[in-house]
């Protein structure tokens, strides 16, 4: 009758644990998908600052822990505990003068436990500190293979390897002796239950405190040696579903990471085809790229009037591109403020404002699927306006003899195609889209000179009417803009016409156009 409320019993906890443990995998799920959304609207500071090894590492291996280990854990403890539990209450009931000895066990139990934890968690968190580098420096080898093997420095990179993986891996020998330890100091404290439960038996034979049944007997031994292999397996569960649970903290702390400002703003939202006429207003404009840095654009004052091509110049590091990061609010601003068509735009929604501006990047971004769904990620347009838009920017050629058409396959990153070609398909992504400003950021850097002037005549002709700013490599490019704009430490310097700018001979822009030979 005991034997069977206490499995009852232990069957009713087994299934509010399973529950838990059911629990868990839950939690884990939310925790990734909080994770995720969380990191799509961090802001560019938070990448600058995280290495992207670390982020990887918590999408992997934590994931990974999270998902599979940690029920997996949670179930075994569940397991081992409930069995090792009813070991211990069969001996007991079989010899009761055994419960003396218990206690002291137990306390045995829980400082070879915890000395192993406390040593297993500085080695865990050892192994994350010399795996996230180990990640890093893969992904930048493999980024960098064509520079690594041009230079001749393969062996330094792989030296660089072999050392970090040996510092991993010597964590994880630690790790395996530390495991070994356990199972011996596991091992002498199960067996001396076992000795204790075998000498009992031997000394009470003749005793009343001697059990009838040599059944029972055999069962107390029986389940003593059963014990010696469980409590080894039972403690190292839960040190691993201790470690699991240092993973969930681990990702909770990414849940937590800074996000931008929120994509709309439902009481202030532009009407549906603001910008009307892509007049950019600069009233003070400074920004900074964090907290606690320099402002790298400073005091901005001007206006860009509608349906002007602006041609943006300056030495390199003079904030052209921190310009356009500030026009899409990739950078917030740290005084003053700018308007698009009257409208501040740090009072509109992040989406409302970067899906009204298009930009061509320095790197244009490819992502690994069809042309198609590169040309027109948003999946409104029609084969016939894709197919115009491929022409426009001299791609329909090279994609028309393709069997596929506009199903061809695009590698991630583009990495099939040229940086000009992959360039092209931003501009024709652009043509697609037809928003009153347009940035380019020295987007033809990559184009010969043929092609570069081939875009800007389609930028001409297709955008007439809409606001263009040319960040230019090449001073050619602009010099036929209705207004040059000459950056210069974060601050504008010049802002005019390139013709009465090159009529000044010690202004800005007259040498940067001398050294570039355009006048
Ligand atoms: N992610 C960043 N974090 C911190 N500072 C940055 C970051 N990107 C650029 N800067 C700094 O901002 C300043 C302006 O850089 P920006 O890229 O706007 O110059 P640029 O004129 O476009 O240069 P280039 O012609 O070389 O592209 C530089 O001093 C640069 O060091």
């Amino acid at each position: 009758m005991t034997t069977f409320c206490l499995t009852l019993a232990v069957t009713f906890v087994a299934i509010a644990l399973w529950g838990v443990s059911y629990g868990f995998v839950k939690a884990g799920r939310e925790l990734h998908n909080g994770m995720l959304s969380r990191l799509m609207h961090s802001p560019m500071s938070y990448f600058d600052t995280t290495p992207l090894g670390r982020i990887l590492n918590r999408f992997s291996k934590e994931i990974d822990t999270v998902d599979i280990a940690l029920p997996r854990n949670t179930r075994y403890f569940c397991n081992a505990f409930f069995l090792g539990v009813t070991l211990v209450l069969q001996i007991m009931i079989a010899l009761p003068l055994i419960a003396a000895i218990v206690i002291p066990l137990l306390a045995a139990i829980y400082f070879v436990k915890r000395y192993y934890q406390m040593t297993a968690m500085q080695l865990k968190r050892l192994d994350g500190l010399t795996r996230a580098p180990l990640i890093s420096s893969l992904q930048q080898s493999f980024a960098g293979t064509a520079v690594i093997l041009a230079t001749g420095q393969t062996a330094r990179f792989i030296a660089e390897s072999h050392r970090k993986v040996d510092s991993l891996s010597s964590i994880l020998h630690l790790s395996n002796a530390l495991l070994h330890w356990l199972c011996l100091s596991n091992l002498l404290i199960a067996n001396t239950l076992t000795t204790i439960v075998s000498f009992t038996c031997v000394i009470l034979r003749n005793t009343a405190a001697f059990p009838n049944e040599p059944a029972v007997v055999g069962l107390a031994l029986m389940s003593a040696v059963a014990f010696t292999i469980l409590l080894q397996w039972m403690v190292q569960n839960l040190c691993d579903l201790e470690y699991s649970l240092l993973s969930t903290e681990r990702i909770r702390d990414y849940t937590e990471a800074p996000v931008e400002a929120p994509a709309i703003v439902p009481d202030n939202r532009p009407p549906p085809k603001w910008p009307y006429k892509g007049q950019i207003t600069f009233q003070n404009y400074s920004t900074r790229y964090r907290p606690g840095l320099e402002l790298v654009l400073e005091g901005i004052n001007g206006t860009i009037a509608s349906g002007e091509k602006i041609g943006v110049v300056g030495r390199t590091g003079s904030g052209k591109s921190s310009l356009t990061l500030a026009l899409l609010r990739i950078i917030e601003p740290a005084g003053g403020a700018i308007s698009i068509d009257g409208t501040d735009i740090s009072k509109i929604g992040l989406q409302d404002l970067r899906s009204r501006i298009t930009i061509i990047p320095q790197e244009a971004t490819l992502f690994g699927g069809s042309l198609r769904m590169n040309v027109d990620p948003t999946q409104e347009a029609s084969d016939e306006q894709i197919w115009d838009a491929l022409e426009s920017s001299r791609l329909k050629p090279y994609f028309q003899v393709s069997p596929q058409g506009l199903d061809t396959r695009i590698s991630e990153g583009g990495s099939n195609l040229s940086v000009g070609q992959r360039q092209l398909i931003c501009l024709a992504r652009a043509l697609l889209r037809r928003s009153k400003i347009l940035i380019l950021d020295e987007a033809t850097a990559a184009i010969d000179f043929e092609t570069d002037k081939y875009v800007q005549e389609v930028v001409r002709k297709e955008f007439s009417d809409c606001t263009v700013i040319t960040i230019a490599h090449r001073i050619n490019t602009i010099m036929d803009s209705t207004r040059v704009l000459v950056m210069d430490a974060g601050r504008i310097r010049e802002f005019d016409t390139p013709a009465n700018l090159v009529e000044q001979p010690d202004s800005l822009f007259y040498k940067l156009a001398k050294d570039a030979g355009a006048i």
